[in-house]
């Protein structure tokens, strides 16, 4: 191993390897050290901070700009604070020591890429320390304020469902009373030369069925039992993924030749519960999927076809989460801030590549509301790590972060309110 001397890197990195190093990891994340850690932020900043808890110990905490016109709709700014678990032995790095690691650039690898490596670097520490910094350097500048109010949020608990966070705060008067124009939220890395930008999302429907049958002794052919009830609604399932997975049927024809993961409904078989002793046939078992179906579905007509299968198999269905509201934010020429996003994005060179997201953020909760609401992480030329092992984004990644927010941010909240 070689051990050269790493390059001296602005001090915004140091800032984001301090917020990486605080475990806010599910299932018991450090929110306390996070929130002092961001309060410490925000009087750098001279923002002001407002905090709110939903359930004890979940903080949400706001840092905001004042704009010159406080009246106009504001930027909001979201990221989630926490981090998936790591399994450890597979890293390479300690998850939570924030190295920096010298690397063969992957675009380039006669040059050498520094890479920060960290649970949460990708998911989504970057973005909410990007927002900061950027703010950092529009001060910098000079500016004093800008047009519209900006709020940075930070947000907890959105790895396990957001339900002591986001999904009730939207609905609380103190989310209300930030008056949201827009709202962005967090995207992909991408592995090419571009950015994500999701404007919608896939619904989440966690889909457990269980089955009661015949019970014996393990040698008879008995009859009726449970495990033949669930293996047929399972092996449909499957077909119904297979089917999916290599978009086959009329009703995928609309979406043609751009058919993505988006696009489809995904669906995995996540957990199986059965079982005493193997020589005892059991009396139930509980299948469950992660279904994610895809927002141009009809979700009456995907949910009369789950309660059929049930009742054809003889089993019981339940629904541990099922998502239905429009997740759809409309790009067109009704919604000004994507006529901002695409200008910015333009002058930087950046190009965009619009989807919708396969997992679920907390703009499900926003765009229902009538917020428009755009997921991007600014990683581009970065292999997709978010909750895998070794997790990181390179020091030019997040600095090129923060001139990206620096520009979408001055663009976006000096928006001229519509005629
Ligand atoms: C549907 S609640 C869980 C939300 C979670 N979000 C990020 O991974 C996801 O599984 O998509
Ligand atoms: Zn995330
Ligand atoms: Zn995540």
């Amino acid at each position: 191993m070689t051990s050269a001397p790493l390059p001296q890197f602005p001090p915004s990195v140091d800032r984001f390897q301090q917020y990486l190093r605080i475990k806010t990891v599910q299932p018991d994340p450090d929110y306390s050290t996070c929130t002092q850690f961001l309060l410490q932020q925000a009087a750098e900043l001279d923002l002001a901070v407002q905090t709110y808890e939903m359930a004890p110990d979940r903080p949400i905490v706001i840092l905001s700009w004042p704009g010159q016109d406080p009246t106009l709709p504001s930027l909001a700014l979201n990221s989630h604070t926490d981090v998936v678990p790591v399994y450890e032995a597979f890293w390479d790095h300690a998850p939570f020591a924030a190295v920096i690691v010298p690397a063969p650039s992957s675009a380039d690898p006669t040059k050498t890429e520094y890479r920060i490596v960290a649970r949460g670097a990708q998911d989504m520490k970057i973005v909410g320390m990007c927002y900061l910094e950027a703010i950092r350097k529009l001060k910098a500048r000079g500016i004093t304020q800008l047009l519209r109010t900006i709020h940075v949020l930070f947000v907890p608990d959105e790895e396990i469902g957001s339900h002591r966070g986001m999904e009730l705060f939207c609905h609380h008067p103190g989310f209300e009373a930030l008056n949201i124009g827009a709202f962005l939220d967090e995207g992909v890395a991408h592995p090419g030369n571009m950015y994500k930008l999701f404007h919608s999302e896939k619904a989440p429907w966690w889909t457990k069925f269980t089955a009661h049958g015949n019970t014996g002794h393990g040698s008879q052919f008995i009859q009726g039992t449970a495990m033949t009830k669930i293996m047929g609604v399972v092996n449909e399932l499957l077909a119904f993924r297979d089917r999916e997975e290599h978009h086959e049927g009329e009703s995928r024809a609309q979406f043609a030749p751009r058919l993505r993961l988006g696009d489809v409904t995904s669906v995995n078989l996540t957990m199986l519960h059965c079982g005493k002793q193997v020589n005892v046939v059991p009396e139930s078992v509980e299948a469950s999927f992660d279904i994610r179906v895809t927002p141009f579905t009809d979700f009456n007509a995907f949910d009369a076809y789950l309660h059929k299968l049930a009742q054809d198999h003889g089993v019981e269905l339940e629904f541990i989460q099922k998502y239905t509201a429009r997740n759809i934010t409309d790009l067109d020429d009704n919604n000004p801030w994507w006529g901002v996003i695409q200008n910015v994005t333009k002058q930087l060179d950046i190009a965009l590549d619009v989807d919708v997201f396969a997992g679920a953020t907390d703009a499900r909760f926003v765009r229902p509301l009538g917020i428009p609401a755009f997921g991007i992480s600014p990683m581009r030329n970065t292999p997709i790590l978010l909750h895998d092992h070794n997790e990181y984004v390179t020091v030019d990644c997040f600095l090129e972060g923060i001139n990206f927010y620096e520009h979408l941010i001055e663009g976006l909240a000096n928006m001229k309110p519509e005629a």
